[in-house]
């Protein structure tokens, strides 16, 4: 996508050919700054610190970080070492182990003398088929908004509310959430969306509106506890986010607060669409309330807020009382039961464990072979 009128991607190998370039995301949106990430623990600080963040993003920086990790020693037990570094910095997003299993199964039957370039093609082949998983997202959920344009007689615009940042920044390009909407805006549909700010490390506020300012898509942020009133009062066309793992009926992870959106959505009749690629997809897993790990961060990030003076100063300060404990959960889980449809970049199908396979019939256990 674009930055100043000038297409990038959200992580890129450096000119030196070896270093890894990402955008600094926690000083977005009062600057923008790129980082260059030279060692494995950059890239696991990278993750951990959220200068980058978002599933499908995460994973590429791993795979990235893979390769930094090998320049110095490309042994069994660095590699074991790197991925299993990598695995720790952040528990929900499933694409982080997808990605470095996908990392260990190109690498480990190589001999050492022959990873390291290996380990940067598969890292550059992961990162061009997120770009093209999630263009392929993008179309499937285009047809989705052309639907509600061609309902409403192609009058007005299409509103449509998301949560989070599941856009460019939070993918190597395109977004997940974020593809159908460029789209849309693009084949001059017009579209209005509902960004919720996104509490407490308000990537809406300071990323997603940042993101669609940047390619000129109307926009309007919200604060978190909006939504629902807006969809009382027609305002909101449909609903679409994005996540960090989904089950394999079709459980939602993603970003806290997303469960309270998808039951105002049900309660307002406004559909609640969720994208994803194929990588997350977490199909040792159904019940996602009970099984997916939600991080807990540190609570500062609750009790804590930044923002830009007038003179241009970036300060935090803080907004609880002294002493007030509390309790900040990054993730919650959406029941299938709650999201209208899928959007991968096979199509769109219903939450559930066949609407899932009806999409990747590969994944069907195998009946009656003992597999
Ligand atoms: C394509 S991104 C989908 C999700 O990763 C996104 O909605 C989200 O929850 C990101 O969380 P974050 O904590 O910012 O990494």
């Amino acid at each position: 996508m674009k930055v100043h009128g000038k297409p990038m991607r959200s992580i890129w190998v450096e000119p030196d050919g070896w270093s890894v370039g990402i955008i600094d995301q926690t000083r977005l949106p009062h600057a923008f700054v790129t980082l260059r990430l030279t060692t494995l623990d950059e890239a696991a600080h990278a993750i951990r610190s959220m200068q980058v963040r978002g599933a499908p993003l995460i994973g590429a920086v791993a795979a990235y970080g893979v390769c930094l990790a090998l320049r110095g020693d490309a042994s069994d037990v660095a590699l074991e070492r790197a991925c299993t570094h990598l695995q720790a910095t952040r528990p929900t997003a499933v694409n982080l182990r997808w990605a470095l299993d996908e990392m260990r199964q190109a690498l480990r039957p190589l001999s050492p003398s022959e990873r390291l370039t290996a380990a940067y093609l598969r890292a550059a082949a992961l990162s061009d088929e997120d770009v093209a998983i999630n263009r392929a997202i993008g179309e499937h959920g285009l047809g989705l908004i052309e639907s509600v344009w061609a309902r409403k007689g192609r009058q007005g615009r299409v509103n449509v509310l998301t949560h989070c940042n599941a856009g460019w920044l939070a993918t190597v390009d395109w977004g997940t959430a974020l593809a159908p909407l460029y789209l849309a805006h693009d084949k001059g549909i017009p579209l209005h969306v509902w960004v919720d700010e996104t509490r407490p490390r308000n990537q809406g506020a300071g990323l997603t509106a940042w993101e669609l300012g940047q390619h000129g898509v109307p926009h309007t942020v919200i604060a978190d506890n909006v939504g629902g009133h807006l969809m009382q009062h027609g305002e909101v066309d449909l609903c679409i986010v994005g996540t960090d793992r989904t089950t394999a009926r079709g459980d939602v992870a993603n970003k806290i607060g997303t469960y309270l959106k998808a039951l105002a959505a049900k309660d307002n009749g406004v559909p609640f669409y969720v994208a994803l690629p194929s990588p997350t997809i977490d199909w040792t897993l159904e019940d996602g309330v009970r099984d997916i790990p939600i991080e807990q961060r540190d609570g500062r990030e609750l009790t804590d807020i930044s923002g830009r003076l007038p003179s241009g100063e970036v300060v935090t300060v803080r907004v609880t009382p002294e002493g007030s404990p509390v309790a900040n959960y990054g993730f919650d889980v959406t029941p299938a039961r709650l999201v209208t449809a899928l959007v991968t970049e096979r199509g769109v199908c219903e939450a559930s464990t066949e609407g899932l396979l009806s999409l990747f019939p590969e994944r069907r256990p195998v009946r009656g072979t003992g597999t």
